[in-house]
């Protein structure tokens, strides 16, 4: 499973002009490397423009355009995430298409984080055990503030997941915390990690791209610097399963031993 990751700098509040930005840089990448999944980073369309949510989240229209251009490159397309509304409220929302247009997930951001006043305009989603099919295993959604929740990457190993997606919005000065628990994260569930971070600032923060791809091992395959950038790997999920029987740490819980 050939595999692209699209790190990308933002415009703040423009969800059109990110728009085509998202639509050349995923024909750049079909010219050049010819994936079987594009991965984007966290909430591409509005930024975090909290304040103007409400008139430029997406209230389907972009969900249309992504599914359609899933069909026309051939691709499962990992949408990142976009800042979304309908009648019960305003999400952080991740989709997944298949290369026939089709949505196979969808995740909304279970927890908002505070530092970027989330919290004060979204509603957290209800559902954080979001499976999908990706080549030939399983993949596992979160969205950035979620990678510092374990216990929710290891449900998702629980249920089957083999390929771990975090799109991400994550600022300096923390890009210690995004490198350790990405790798923690693969290392734990023995899993592979598809990080996609943005890069740019907006007026509060400057975000630290570092994009990476990390195997169940946690060596680090691919991981971008800090300036746009399209990472791609090939991966094989089968180094999952050898993993887990290497060190048979899902066979060696002891689940009635520890707190949920
Ligand atoms: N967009 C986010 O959820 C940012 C999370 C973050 O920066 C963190 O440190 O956690």
């Amino acid at each position: 499973m050939r595999i692209s990751l699209i790190q990308m700098n933002v415009s703040f509040g423009q969800p059109e002009e990110n728009w085509q930005r998202v639509k050349e840089r995923v024909a750049q990448t079909m010219a050049e490397s010819r994936p079987d999944v594009v991965a984007l980073p966290e909430m591409w369309n509005t930024a975090y423009d909290l304040p103007r949510f409400e008139s430029i989240a997406d209230r389907g229209d972009l969900r249309r355009k992504l599914a359609e251009l899933a069909r026309e490159h051939g691709i499962t397309l990992m949408a990142g995430s976009i800042g979304e509304q309908d009648d019960t409220g305003c999400y952080n929302a991740s989709y997944i298409f298949a290369s026939d247009g089709s949505e196979l997930a969808r995740y909304r951001k279970l927890h908002l984080f505070r530092l970027m006043g989330e919290e004060k305009v979204l509603k957290p989603g209800g559902d954080g055990r979001v499976l999908f099919p990706v080549g030939e295993g399983r993949g596992g959604v979160i969205i950035c503030y979620d990678l510092r929740f374990p216990e929710m990457v290891r449900s998702l190993a629980l249920d089957g997941a083999q390929c771990l997606f975090v799109p991400a919005q994550w600022p300096h000065p923390r890009l210690n915390h995004w490198r350790v628990l990405n790798q923690a994260r693969a290392i734990e569930n023995q899993m592979v990690v598809v990080a996609v971070n943005r890069v740019g600032s907006d007026p509060n923060n400057t975000f630290c791209g570092h994009s990476m791809v990390i195997d169940p091992w946690g060596n680090i395959l691919a991981e971008a610097a800090e300036g746009e950038e399209i990472l791609t790997v090939d991966l094989d999920l089968s180094e999952v399963e050898q993993v887990r029987r290497k060190i048979p740490v899902f066979e060696d819980r002891i689940p009635g031993q520890y707190r949920n």
